[in-house]
């Protein structure tokens, strides 16, 4: 097995942890700021460790759960689910095992719904270009193998969504790779397949995928980042590398998903599930939950309340939080709390609401699951600084120069390293819900809508269209499997986003209210898929700064910002959450649970037997995961299995 790039940061050494053993002589104490699903995860994963006696969980808000959030509406004829955030689990060997171990082991696996890969949600994805819909080519199994062939072709030919395409994909493998000497050098999405295809590809498909996921522009977006995997195939061609893997059956994983697989706690309910785990990530493409994705913050509320261990600081605003005096101090915390009247259904017998004014609280460890600009904020509300692109003329890597313009106290490193993680997209949420089942003119999973469409056919900025209904029915995961739907009502459901990045800039006035989004998102449907019956039922939520953006040269400034941390509370600030290493559900598990675990130095790699140790491979004594961001999405390595 090859460590297939590691840069040295983030391998980094290792050092003297005198008072993490002193933490593990007589316990320890931790503190998560920020009570969304990573800092849900984290605090969960630190209850279930003997030796923390105390969790504190500070949240800015009276609600749990950050953007996870599903909403349960009675119509005629019974009720349906609305999500205003993630609504579906991607299922994914290994990546999804550490959220399916965490779902089983708070007792909400059966809870699940799954949705076949041989379903249409999961086959029939669309691109919406450039004034209809076009299936992407995907087997479908009702066909021949010849039939599929000819509809593939004849869309590859006939198309113009797959203009260049087809030249693209015969002379990827005869284009330059980068010179070795800019190996690590970074490049936007839209450079790196504009470089190995088109820019057709860019614009056309490529686009439309990241409106899918980031709600970004690609030109705006790290390609090292995002798409690391397939951009270290380029020497000898993209498309050959990823063909001979495959026929040689050669993988490259994150060793992340492992790390996060072997710390997890597994309950005796979830090892009992491992099998029916397995066949989940096997069978299905995503899964969700009967009642929404919120059943799984519910799941993990449940659990810190019964645990008794742990302090929910609800209403808080951190008013500082700043590093130890020396290396065998705790982290002082100091915070004020607004009187702590909630009006969320999951907090009416919270553990401990502050309802004073002034709190001070000394924790061993402190685990930050907030976004870089909120942690920012918090470290100094202040601190102002000008940001300029300057680019190393011997490397030609970006990097930037950061001046600080205005603070209110010292400015530490960390702080300055958190400024190039600032930015987010805002993303309008719209949910209609009409009586006529029958009003779709395709099956499947929605459309995405890319930058190429021309203005005319998307002035609302719209980003895709998703058949929620589609993706609201599969299986239950336990046998007999019989079909299960988050809706009882027969009609049909769907979920419209606009802005993202087209939005860039805007300030909240310019964004539309309720009104405006439903026309909107009424007349978008009616354009592109002939929608005009009225909907019985219709729900909006702007999700401000909800997508993180990765920019170019994310993965260096997240090495940096590691190191500030590290050194800067020496090694007792961790931090974990989506302006880091994956914006998913399934993403933000992952850094919990490390966080929680190696990032707070109470878990310790040993070389195990079997495939799930592949570290044992490699210099893993000399990994030093505590403190600063403990995931590395360089951590990769090839394997066979
Ligand atoms: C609510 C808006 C979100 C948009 N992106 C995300 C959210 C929560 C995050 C996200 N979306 C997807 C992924 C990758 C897979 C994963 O890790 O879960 C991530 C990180 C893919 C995705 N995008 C949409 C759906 C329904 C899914 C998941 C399931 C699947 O791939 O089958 C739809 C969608 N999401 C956004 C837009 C604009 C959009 C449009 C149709 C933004």
């Amino acid at each position: 097995m090859r460590l297939l790039c590691a840069s040295n940061g983030l391998r980094s050494r290792q050092r003297p942890l005198v008072s993490a053993i002193r933490c593990q002589q007589r316990g320890y104490t931790a503190a998560v700021i920020g009570a969304g699903i990573t800092g849900l995860t984290a605090a969960w994963q630190l209850a279930q460790d003997p030796q923390c006696s105390k969790i504190t969980l500070y949240e800015k808000s009276s609600r749990l759960g950050g953007w996870l959030q599903s909403e349960t509406i009675p119509v005629d004829g019974g009720e349906v689910v609305f999500e205003y955030g993630p609504r579906t689990l991607r299922s994914a060997m290994p990546a999804s095992l550490p959220l399916l171990y965490l779902v089983s082991n708070l007792g909400l696996f059966d809870e699940l719904i799954t949705t076949s890969r041989r379903s249409p949600a999961a086959l029939n994805r669309y691109i919406y270009y450039p004034d209809h819909l076009v299936r992407l080519p995907s087997p479908d199994p009702s066909l021949s193998f010849i039939q599929n062939v000819q509809n593939m072709a004849k869309a590859l030919m006939d198309e113009p969504l797959f203009e260049g395409l087809v030249p693209a994909i015969l002379f990827e493998g005869t284009k330059p790779s980068r010179p070795p000497d800019l190996w690590d050098k970074d490049e936007s999405i839209a450079q790196f397949i504009t470089r190995r295809f088109n820019h057709k590809v860019a614009d056309n498909l490529v686009s439309a995928v990241m409106h899918g996921i980031y709600a970004g522009d690609i030109d705006q977006m790290s390609a090292q980042m995002i798409l690391g995997g397939i951009r270290n195939l380029e020497d000898g061609g993209v498309l050959y590398n990823l063909v001979m893997n495959s026929l040689l059956g050669k993988k490259t994983r994150s060793m992340d998903d492992f790390l996060a697989v072997n710390a997890i706690t597994k309950t005796p309910e979830s090892v009992n599930r491992t099998e029916d785990i397995f066949r989940v990530i096997k069978k299905a493409s995503t899964f969700t939950f009967k009642r929404g994705t919120q059943q799984l913050v519910e799941g993990l509320i449940d659990s810190l309340r019964a645990s008794k261990k742990v302090n929910m600081v609800l209403n808080s605003n951190i008013t500082s939080m700043d590093p130890p005096d020396n290396p065998g101090h705790p982290i002082k915390v100091n915070f004020h709390t607004r009187l702590a009247v909630t009006t969320s259904e999951h907090l009416a017998d919270p553990l401990q609401i502050y309802t004073g004014t002034n709190g001070v609280q000394s924790h061993d460890h402190v685990i930050s699951a907030v976004s870089a600009p909120a942690l920012s904020n918090i470290l100094d509300p202040k601190a102002r600084f000008k940001i300029s692109e300057v680019r190393d003329p011997e490397r030609g890597r970006l990097a930037y120069d950061l001046q600080v313009q205005s603070r209110s106290k010292p400015v530490t490193e960390t702080l300055k390293r958190l400024q190039l993680h600032c930015g987010a997209t805002t993303v309008m949420v719209v949910n209609l819900y009409y009586q006529n089942p029958n009003l779709l003119p395709v099956e499947g999973f929605g459309y995405l809508i890319p930058r190429s469409v021309p203005y005319e056919q998307n002035p609302e900025c719209g980003l895709g269209v998703i058949f929620a209904s589609a993706s609201s029915v599969g299986e239950s995961p336990v046998a007999p499997y019989p079909t299960v739907s988050q809706d009882s009502a027969p009609g049909t459901k769907i979920t419209i986003m606009f802005g993202g990045h087209y939005w860039d800039g805007w300030k909240k006035e310019d964004y539309p209210d309720h009104k405006t989004a439903v026309r909107m998102a009424r007349s978008m449907l009616k354009r592109h898929i002939g929608i005009t019956d009225a909907p019985t039922v219709v729900r909006t939520r702007l999700q401000e700064n909800a997508i993180p953006q990765y920019k170019p040269g994310h993965l260096n400034s997240m090495y940096q910002l590691s190191h500030a941390a590290k050194n800067d509370y020496y090694g007792r600030l961790v931090l974990a959450g989506n302006s880091f290493n994956g914006v998913g559900v399934g993403d933000c598990v992952r850094q919990g649970i490390l966080a929680a675990t190696y990032g707070v130095g109470r878990h310790a790699l040993r070389a195990g037997p079997g495939l799930w140790c592949p570290w044992k491979e490699f210099d893993f004594r000399n990994w030093d995961l505590r403190g600063g961001i403990t995931t590395a999405p360089v951590r990769l390595f090839e394997s066979k299995a």
